[in-house]
Parts: structure tokens; sequence; C-alpha cells
């Protein structure tokens, strides 16, 4: 059909480019290099760690996930709600395994205490209770963890890291790297925030940008920065002595080893440290190019996991649309506007392009609609996420990219504007479920429907279809009454 392959093509070619976004570069630290715990980074004009290179594909797909984890944290304003089951693997099976319910058992020093209360933490997180124990034990364990976006790591290595320098050393004690510049201001802040009450523990961020003088010695206890800046400030610079450090803390390692520069990096800097130095690695997921980079800078690691939550299309019911065009897509949806807009809506183009058409032809329809879309900076989507999180829009128009890991939980019904394919054009079942599954979340009913615009859209419906299990019903978007329905 003439469609099909006008659509394939043209979709083909901004799939790609969707792939690229853009993460924003923020100001660089003060010139001298330092910045303690009180102090915000001034402005200036630092680079990113790929400025100035051609990017190849694995730095986009780095930038991409970095954009994301960013873009999470901005946008997070909670503790993210999980009802997994924590799994713990000992190194040492036959030692007692705490698991706290409360910040007092962890007997932390009292000006750290008063930080996490400060923060408006009443209780540790599920990753928060069995992880800190481990980290804080002593000897010191060495622990992998991983959990998911938001549900308290971040929190935890930190109050881990503040718990375990001595402020009168005035040296590095503990080394904290991150895949960004951006990740590593945002864990720096977290330490700030926590450390408010212990003023005496100093941090300096080891980033691009941040000109040291020769030959000088770092007096802050903990340093946070990316795997280049920090390697070279143990090596080269020799700013750090890294036999003195105590904790090294890798976070994000999904997203470090996305970049195989910053995995031999981190590998180089765990190799310079002494042996009793407590290793630390975070990530929020877990497939096997994770474990074995994990494995690699860890030794004899506890292991704590969260389980995996059933996923389930239960409670979602799921319609299709037929129709013959895009233009016909636009006018069922027009049709059935006023029905979906009761409660909130997402809908999903394959790309860029098509985002921005609906979005448009929405609007100029007089609908009022929100487009998240991969060109915008970080701060920008985090603000259109924002705005339709408090209801100001009631239909946010997107694409995959930027619409991973956004959780809204009063959404309410997911159109699919174009079904998701993977680039061979099969139909992409984890994202269909990704996508759907942001209705219907913690038991609440949802609805998906899901646009068909040809014989080829029809056949891979079908194979989703058979893929769930689950029966897809036609809509017929011409009787209200039936979807006004269907969607209250
Ligand atoms: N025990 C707690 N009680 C309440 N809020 C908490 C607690 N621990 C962390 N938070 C808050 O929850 C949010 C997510 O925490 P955090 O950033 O530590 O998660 P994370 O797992 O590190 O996320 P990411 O994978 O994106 O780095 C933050 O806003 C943090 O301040």
């Amino acid at each position: 059909m003439a469609t099909d392959s006008w659509a394939q093509a043209v979709d083909e070619q901004e799939a790609a480019a969707e792939s690229i976004s853009s993460l924003q570069i923020k100001d660089k630290p003060e010139e001298n290099g330092t910045v303690s715990n009180a102090t915000e980074p001034s402005s200036g004009a630092a680079k990113s760690e790929a400025d100035g290179k051609t990017k190849t594909a694995d730095e986009d797909d780095k930038e991409d996930k970095a954009a994301q984890s960013l873009l999470n944290k901005l946008i997070r304003n909670d503790l993210v709600n999980t009802t997994n089951q924590v799994e713990v693997l000992q190194k040492d099976p036959n030692s007692p395994l705490y698991s706290v319910k409360s910040f007092e058992e962890l007997r932390l020093k009292p000006q750290l205490l008063q930080g996490v209360y400060a923060m408006g933490f009443n209780r540790p997180s599920k990753i928060q209770e069995t992880a800190l124990p481990m980290m804080l034990a002593e000897p010191p364990q060495n622990l992998i963890a991983q959990s998911q976006s938001g549900t308290g790591k971040t929190a935890a290595f930190v109050l881990a890291m503040l718990s375990h320098v001595d402020p009168n050393n005035k040296y590095p004690q503990c080394l904290c790297v991150s895949p960004t510049y951006e990740l590593a201001l945002q864990t720096g802040k977290v330490i700030e925030q926590m450390g408010k009450y212990y003023p005496e523990v100093k941090l300096v961020y080891a980033i691009r940008g941040n000109k040291l003088q020769r030959g000088m010695k770092l007096q802050e206890q903990i340093v946070i920065g990316t795997p280049g800046t920090m390697l070279d400030w143990c090596s080269k610079f020799k700013f750090i002595d890294p036999k003195k450090i105590r904790v090294f803390v890798l976070d994000e390692a999904d997203v470090m080893i996305a970049t195989q520069g910053h995995q031999d990096q981190s590998i180089r800097i765990q190799r310079m440290l002494p042996k009793n130095c407590q290793m630390l690695l975070f990530s929020a997921t877990f497939e096997e190019s994770v474990w074995s980079f994990a494995q690699r800078i860890v030794p004899d690691p506890n292991i704590i996991k969260l389980k995996r939550e059933e996923e389930t299309l239960d409670t979602i019911k799921q319609y299709y649309v037929l129709c013959n065009s895009k233009e016909e897509k636009f006018h069922a949806l027009c049709n059935i506007y006023g029905a979906i807009t009761i409660a909130q809506a997402m809908i999903f183009c394959h790309t860029r392009k098509t985002a921005g058409w609906l979005a448009g032809e929405l609007s100029r329809e007089g609908h009022q609609v929100a487009l998240l879309s991969g060109e915008m900076q970080v701060e920008q989507r985090a603000a259109v996420i924002e705005r339709f999180r408090d209801g100001k829009e009631k239909v946010l128009v997107t694409t995959n990219v930027c619409a991973r890991g956004i959780d809204v939980e009063q959404v309410s019904v997911v159109i699919n504007f174009d079904l998701p394919v993977d680039k061979d054009g099969n139909p992409d079942n984890e994202t269909y479920l990704h996508r759907i599954g942001r209705t219907g979340r913690f038991g609440k009913r949802g609805l998906a429907i899901n646009m068909v615009d040809s014989k080829m859209s029809m056949n891979i419906l079908s194979r989703i279809q058979e893929h769930f299990n689950k029966k897809i019903e036609r809509l017929d978007t011409d009787d209200l009454d039936e979807i006004e329905k269907i969607a209250s």
C-alpha cells in the first residue's frame, strides 16, 4: 500500500533522528575547582565530556540514557512507590543480615540524622532498609545494588559516604563516579543537603573545566565527578592519593557502561584503590552487561536486587480504531477527544515530526495540549512534564524516547497514534507494554486506544494481541456514547 511505504520511509528516517537527544550543559564550578558543601557551583561555560568530538552511536545512546536519568531526577518530587520485594544475596551467608525500619537504628552521627530529617525522610525506603546496614557495617562490605530509578539509592550511598569520612583528615576519602557532568552535580546537591549540619565535611567536583593548580593536593574529603577527570586527578595530576580512599561509589552503572571509555576509566580508578576500600555500585537496571561490569569493579559483593513487579495488562481495556490515513486518525482522535479528556491522556507517536504535527493540528482545533519532544532540553522537558502532572494540560503528545520513565498517576487513557515498531518494522511488544502500562497503575482501570491506518499496522496489532494473549477490540469512533461509556 502506498501509505505503508510512505509511512515506513518517513518513520525510519525520523526514528533515527529521534534517538539523538540533547543534554543541556550546565555551568561550571569555580575556577579554583573547589566547591564547599555549602556552595552552589557558579556560572561559566563548561563543556560536556563529549563536546567537540564527532558523536558515535554509542555516545548518542549514552546521552539519551543520561538525559533520561537526569530528567527523572528533575521531575521527581518524591520517593517512587514500589511494591517490589528486595532480594538479597550475601557474600557470606552465615553473617547476620540486618534490616532497619528506622534511621535511628542505624546509629548515624547526630548531624547526619538531622540532615536526613531536614530532607523530609521519615523512614528508610525499601532499598535503604537493607543497603544501609551493609554499607555502614564494620568492617566495610562491598555492595552491588539494583533498584529502579527514584527508590532512594543516591540518598543511601550519600549517607554511607558521609558516615565514613573523618572530617579531621584533610584529604579525599570517598570517590563517587557519575556518568555525566550534570548527574554528578545532582548527586553533589544531595551530599550538600544531607551534609548541611556537618559543615566540616567538604566536597569537590572532579569534572571537566574544573582546573586545579598543578601540584596541589585536595583537602576535601569527598570527590564527586566523571570518570575521565577523576582518573586524571588520581593518576596524571595526583591531586588525589588513591591509596587513602576508603569508599568508592560507582553510580548509574547502566548509564556508565553505555560508553566504553567510561567503563575502562572506572576500572582503572578502581585498580588504584587499596584492597580494603569499600566498593559500592548502583544501577537502576541489571541486564547482563551491567552485571559483568559490576563484577569486575566490585570484588566479593553483597548483592541487593529488586524483584520484578509482575507486569500485567489485566486492568487495562484495549481497543483499536480503524482508519485509512494519518488525517483520518487525526479526525478519529478529535471525535474521541471530549471523552478522553475526562481524565488525562498521553498520545504516543513514532517520530518527533508526527508528534509535532499532531500537537499543532490539535491546537488549531482549539484543544490545549502539551508536546514533549526529543529536541527539547532536559529542563524544558521537565517543565512540560511538571505542568502535565499538575493537570495544567490534559493531553500530552509525545514519542517513546522522551516518555520513558514518566510516571503520571492520573493518566487513564493512552493512545497509540502510531503503533510501536522496532527498527525492522516488527511489533515492539516491550514498548507497547511500557506505553500502555502508564495507565492502570496500582490496580486502577485504564484505557488504551490503538490507531490502525494500514494493512501493515493491522498486522502489527494482531501480533501484539497474540503476544499478550489479550483481546484488543474494535472501537467505532462515530459512536460517542460507547466511547464515553468506556472512558468513564
Ligand atoms: N527514605 C526516604 N524517605 C523519603 N524520601 C526519600 C527517601 N530516600 C530518598 N527520598 C527521596 O526520593 C527521591 C528519589 O531518591 P533518590 O534520588 O535517592 O533515588 P535513586 O534510586 O537514586 O534514583 P536514580 O536511580 O534516578 O538515581 C528523592 O527526591 C529523594 O530525596
